[in-house]
């Protein structure tokens, strides 16, 4: 799973440049969480903060893969939270670290059933909502982004070998929150899909 940062807006809100290139990192497997299991808020943070993104579905891999045929890989889409220990990643970044601790934890990257690309007809162009406990904290439309989805895959395929089965995640607009032990978060993309979980601590 590959993500990125595409949102000025985000970028504003958390005080950073406007990214010129895209920035890359990775969530293993084990960050995959499907409704039904909690999101566990690991015990090394105290700031988790839910980003609600559209992710793209590879269906057929690729390098080098140019922008005109970049929409001939993606199979769908699903709607993906990219849950952030913000207070562990300013450190990594304060000390020129990687994000790994704060990105890529279990449970870390909660997503949706598979949406089929047809039921998703313009990707640049649709709305995402997140709401905790009943609350609008992010609303936004992928017609925000700094970088097109065909550009994100043309890029991170140079980089990359994209394989069948990988999960893009596109950046997350603003509105991005701290969570506690016992919310309940709520996301949607307009018109297509919803999903919620619950926030439980990890055990001692
Ligand atoms: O640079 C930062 O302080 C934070 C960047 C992110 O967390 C990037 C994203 O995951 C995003 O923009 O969605
Ligand atoms: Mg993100």
């Amino acid at each position: 799973m590959i993500k990125v940062q595409n949102y000025a807006d985000h970028a504003k809100e958390l005080k950073n440049a406007v990214p010129t290139e895209p920035v890359l990192f990775l969530k293993p497997p084990s960050a995959y969480v499907k409704e039904g299991s909690p999101i566990v808020v690991p015990l090394y943070t105290s700031n988790l903060h839910h980003e609600v993104e559209l992710g793209v579905v590879i269906g057929k891999g690729g390098n080098a893969i140019s922008q005109t045929s970049a929409m001939e890989h993606v199979a769908g889409y699903a709607l993906c939270l990219d849950m952030t220990a913000r207070d562990i990643q300013d450190e990594c970044k304060s000390k020129g670290l990687p994000w790994t601790l704060a990105k890529a934890f279990n449970t870390s990257c909660p997503v949706s059933d598979f949406i089929p690309k047809e039921r998703i007809p313009d990707p640049s162009n649709v709305k995402l909502w997140l709401k905790v406990n009943d609350q609008l904290k992010q609303s936004g439309s992928t017609s925000q982004m700094i970088f097109s989805i065909p550009y994100l895959i043309s890029y991170i395929s140079d980089f990359i070998t994209l394989e069948e089965g990988d999960l893009i995640l596109t950046g997350t607009p603003k509105g991005v929150s701290a969570v506690q032990e016992h919310d309940e978060l709520q996301a949607g993309i307009e018109d297509v899909v919803t999903i919620s979980f619950r926030v439980q601590r990890q055990n001692q």
